[in-house]
């Protein structure tokens, strides 16, 4: 059965129709972040150009073309707006109000010039699919891969689909400004269109779901108030780097940082302020670190910091720093002036593997408290592991 025109429009505007519900379904309440909303008008604008263009073969009004061209152009931008939003970059107006306005003007001065209309027009079109495909290809981002290839497929399949039309037109293969009788120069592009359409919206959403695992998978392993490792993300990174230390030979020194009398502050300004005391002390702790230092919410009012390759006497000097930085700062709530102070623990040593982690925490944890007993605002250092106990061959 030959394929005759309507029927291959009316499968794009089926197609783009079903997907544009589909991707507007998705992003709903999703915020705008993603641009989803964006694309899905896109498609829903793009159907409606190809409603017009199955009408405009019945009624033969040149304006439906004109509308159906219009309509076309700004789906394309609604993309390229999508892809801003999701990249988080400024789309400037003369890329998206742009192309709609030559479109209008390049269809309105060649109505009856169906010829001119179709180059002219789809110059244009083709260059809001280069644009599309920079915009793809200047964002690179590591868990972005499979969807911004297939996007950029997608992109490429509609260029090519303008291409190989303004060729055609060019070299009067198949009289592309009629969209009956149906010619396969006529046919093929929509067939890539068809199928660019697929791989575009695939791919887009791929991406926004990807980025969505991804900000779930960093969300995991964070401590929602804080914002620093929470406690299964820190000791992943201890064993790690114990079973380094253990290869290497090198000392680690772990502290356990506790605030003093927190339930005071929790009593005295309320379970807010006791928060924002806990975002303060974790930022000033890690304002004091270095670079290959971890710190990590343990429990309620606990920190735990990992030093890689310091022996004990340095992290001694670094936790009486990290105490007095704390003791100086000020939290300031609702008029109110809070300070805290911190009782830190130490313990140390080169660990065998990364089996020591827990011998190491309890053996910080046994010191914080002495700190705590001898008086609290102190850092105290563990006691060192006996050497272990040579049995005779
Ligand atoms: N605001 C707030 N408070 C918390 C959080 N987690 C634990 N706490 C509170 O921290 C307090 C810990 O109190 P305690 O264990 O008695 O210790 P403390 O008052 O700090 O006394 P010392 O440790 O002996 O100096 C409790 O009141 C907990 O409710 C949290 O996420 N936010």
């Amino acid at each position: 059965m030959p394929i005759d025109m309507p029927t291959m429009l009316v499968s794009i505007l089926v197609v783009a129709l079903s997907m544009g519900a589909a991707v507007l379904a998705s992003g709903w309440r999703i915020p705008h972040r993603d641009g989803l909303n964006f694309w899905g008008q896109g498609l829903l604008l793009l159907s409606a150009g190809f409603i017009l263009f199955a009408l405009s073969v019945r009624l033969h009004n040149p304006w439906l073309i004109w509308l159906g061209n219009v309509l076309l152009a700004a789906s394309y931008a609604s993309v390229l707006m999508a892809l801003s939003r999701f990249h988080a970059h400024a789309c400037p107006l003369w890329l998206t109000a742009g192309p709609i306005l030559l479109v209008a003007l390049f269809s309105l001065v060649f109505l009856h010039q169906g010829e001119w209309r179709v180059i002219m027009v789809e110059v244009v079109l083709l260059w809001q699919w280069c644009a599309v495909a920079a915009s793809v290809l200047r964002c690179q981002s590591g868990p972005l891969e499979r969807g911004r290839w297939l996007l950029l497929l997608g992109a490429v399949l509609m260029g090519l689909v303008y291409a190989v039309r303004i060729v055609a037109q060019w070299l009067d293969w198949g009289q592309m400004e009629h969209l009956w009788p149906p010619h396969m120069a006529q046919v093929a592009p929509h067939l890539l269109s068809l199928s660019g359409l697929v791989f575009l919206t695939l791919g887009y959403v791929l991406m926004t779901k990807e980025r969505a695992d991804a900000e779930f998978r960093r969300s995991a392993r964070l401590d929602a108030l804080t914002g620093i490792p929470n406690r299964s993300a820190f000791l992943d990174t201890f064993q790690h780097v114990l079973a380094q230390a253990a290869r290497g030979d090198w000392p680690v020194a772990l502290l356990m940082a506790d605030i003093d009398k927190f339930k005071n502050v929790n009593d005295t300004y309320g379970h807010l302020a006791g928060d924002a005391v806990l975002r303060a002390v974790a930022q000033r702790l890690q304002a004091g670190l270095r670079a290959q230092d971890t710190l990590g919410r343990y429990g309620g009012e606990e920190f735990l910091v990992l030093l890689p390759d310091t022996p004990v006497s340095g992290a001694r000097t670094l936790a009486q720093h990290l105490r007095q930085s704390v003791e100086q700062m000020v939290v300031s709530w609702e008029g109110k002036k809070i300070t805290v102070t911190i009782s830190v623990g130490i313990s140390g040593q080169i660990p065998a593997g990364a089996q020591d982690a827990q011998a190491l925490i309890d053996r910080a944890d046994q010191a914080m408290y002495a700190a705590k007993h001898a008086g609290r605002n102190r850092v105290e250092v563990a006691d060192a592991l006996p050497p272990p106990v040579s049995t005779p061959a």
